[in-house]
């Protein structure tokens, strides 16, 4: 439902000069601006959207939002605010209103696709109408699709009222280190926030560490109110020590209020001993890899801190699915070789994912894997390395090499694999690896997911980790 037009003052914001329009939207895009929106001209990290403001006043703008730099570079009216992106997220959120009356957000490098899915799953499992928000779009009880993993603010406030009217109830939703930043999330009314772990990644934007590790922990000093709780898993050294001003709820292999006490591993899974504030619970999940057990703590701390009882929450664990593309079972070979998928692209989550494989796995690892093309390019070597160290066989191959040339990045690679076959072709190197597969086997396809394309000089040509793996097997099995 379109929210009814009303004054800017009841959206927490003042024009200069005492005016207060009627409001009829709100965008950040002077292209999407329609008579009586308020456009937001943000600082932007290629312009400063104050540089569309008149386009946007004469598409009939009622007032543009921005700070005193973009102030100057227009005539009309003005809410000046010192930090616009901030105001933005507020008033969106005053103007759409509805939001799922129990929601969580989780942070951290690598686990957030994965811990979001599972709070949805549990919340769904335990009778309610849940939904998570993330990189793969608006999934369970209310589905939408969305370009970013934390939807800029005027576009999840939008989805937050839509499913809150259509019943939705509880909603768990990722926190990229982008999003935090731009404070896409701020004016989100959470209950807890969780922070599965911290490595290197996206320093082509927050340029050092620092910076990365204050835009995660945002989420506790600058978005989570005082009364939620703040989710740690302790198993990363960076989170032991930071303090969060709210009650903690910690998660863990060893020392946590929540934490492993044994683990054993097969071929379609793992059973769990886990105690929860002395109390002990057997589990069985159906998924592969130690961290996905991590990822199940993450979640089942989550909504345990957003008010369900312990009991009921262990109780739906067995009945928990990976999220596609996440160290999915893609095919399996006719002498029982398993093929996975998985969307680890960082030098951590590649060394991650093959450590989570190992237990499972009684034979040698086949990893395909590359890098993507205008991103940080110092992970590069370190994937090399990565792959060279925790895999038995490596081929290097190309994914998403966007507007760089391909043979660059792979060679980038090789510097530190220098043992690793280097096939360029994606659907080639899937092949090639499966075939290299014998018995009690398994091969990795790292870096997609649950992507569907490869991105090469501004084209997007379709491409699916998953089908290209039944693909591979078909052709040198037979289809079975
Ligand atoms: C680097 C980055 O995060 N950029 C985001 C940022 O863009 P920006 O403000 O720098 O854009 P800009 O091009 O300089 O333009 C400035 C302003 O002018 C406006 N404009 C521009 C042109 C025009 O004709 N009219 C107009 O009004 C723009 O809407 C913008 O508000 O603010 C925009 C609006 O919120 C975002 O859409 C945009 O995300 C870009 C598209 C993006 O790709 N972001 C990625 C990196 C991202 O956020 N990724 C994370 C996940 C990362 C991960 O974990 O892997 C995510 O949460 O998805």
């Amino acid at each position: 439902m379109t929210p009814a037009p009303r004054p800017l003052s009841s959206l927490g914001l003042s024009a200069r000069g005492g005016l207060d329009p009627v409001i009829t939207g709100i965008t950040a895009d002077s292209r999407a601006v329609k008579p009586g929106f308020l456009f937001a001209a943000l600082p932007g990290v290629a312009v400063h959207g104050a540089t569309y403001a008149m386009a946007a006043l004469e598409r009939g703008a009622a007032a543009v939002l921005t700070d005193a730099k973009g102030a100057a570079l227009f005539q009309g009216p003005t809410v000046v605010a010192e930090d616009p992106r901030e105001a933005l997220a507020r008033a969106a959120a005053l103007w759409f209103g509805a939001q799922p009356a129990t929601m969580v957000a989780v942070t951290g490098t690598n686990g957030k696709t994965s811990t979001a899915t599972f709070c949805r799953q549990i919340w769904n499992l335990l009778g309610h109408a849940a939904i998570n928000i993330g990189t793969t779009g608006v999934e369970g009880s209310w589905a939408a699709p969305s370009s970013h993993t934390t939807p800029d603010p005027v576009t999840l406030h939008a989805m937050l009222a839509a499913a809150a009217e259509a019943g939705v109830t509880h909603a768990a939703m990722e926190a990229s280190s982008h999003g935090l930043d731009q404070r896409r999330l701020d004016g989100v009314r959470l209950k807890a926030g969780g922070w599965t772990n911290f490595t290197q990644d996206h320093l082509d934007y927050h340029k050092t560490f620092e910076a990365y590790f204050a835009a995660k922990a945002a989420l506790f000093t600058r978005v989570l109110p005082p009364e939620a709780v703040a989710v740690l898993n302790l198993e990363d050294p960076a989170l032991a020590d930071f303090h969060p001003p709210q009650s903690l709820l910690t998660v863990g292999k060893h020392e946590a209020d929540l934490h492993i006490l044994g683990q054993r591993y097969d071929a379609t899974g793992q059973d769990l001993r886990v105690s929860f504030r002395g109390v002990t619970h057997q589990l069985r999940l159906n998924l592969i890899g130690g961290f996905q057990a991590e990822n199940v703590l993450m979640a089942a701390g989550l909504v345990i801190a957003a008010g369900e009882k312990p009991g009921d929450v262990f109780a739906v664990l067995p009945q928990l699915t990976g999220v596609r593309g996440r160290m999915q079972l893609a095919a399996t070979r006719r002498n029982g070789a398993t093929v996975f998928v998985d969307y680890a692209h960082t030098p951590d989550a590649i060394e991650t994912a093959l450590q989570a494989l190992r237990p499972h796995v009684m034979g040698r690892i086949v990893v395909v894997f590359g890098a993507g093309g205008d991103r940080d390019t110092t992970k590069r070597p370190l994937m090399g390395a990565a792959a060279a160290k925790w895999a038995d066989v490596a081929i290097v191959t190309d994914d998403n090499p966007r507007s760089e040339e391909p043979a660059l990045i792979r060679a980038a690679i090789l510097q530190a694999a220098p043992e690793a076959t280097e096939v360029g072709d994606r659907a080639e190197a899937i092949l090639r690896g499966v075939d290299a597969l014998g018995p009690g086997d398994a091969l990795l396809i790292a870096g997609k997911g649950h992507e569907t394309g490869q991105v090469i000089k501004g084209d997007i040509y379709p491409f699916d980790d998953v089908e290209q793996a039944s693909i591979a097997v078909a052709a040198l099995d037979g289809v079975i």
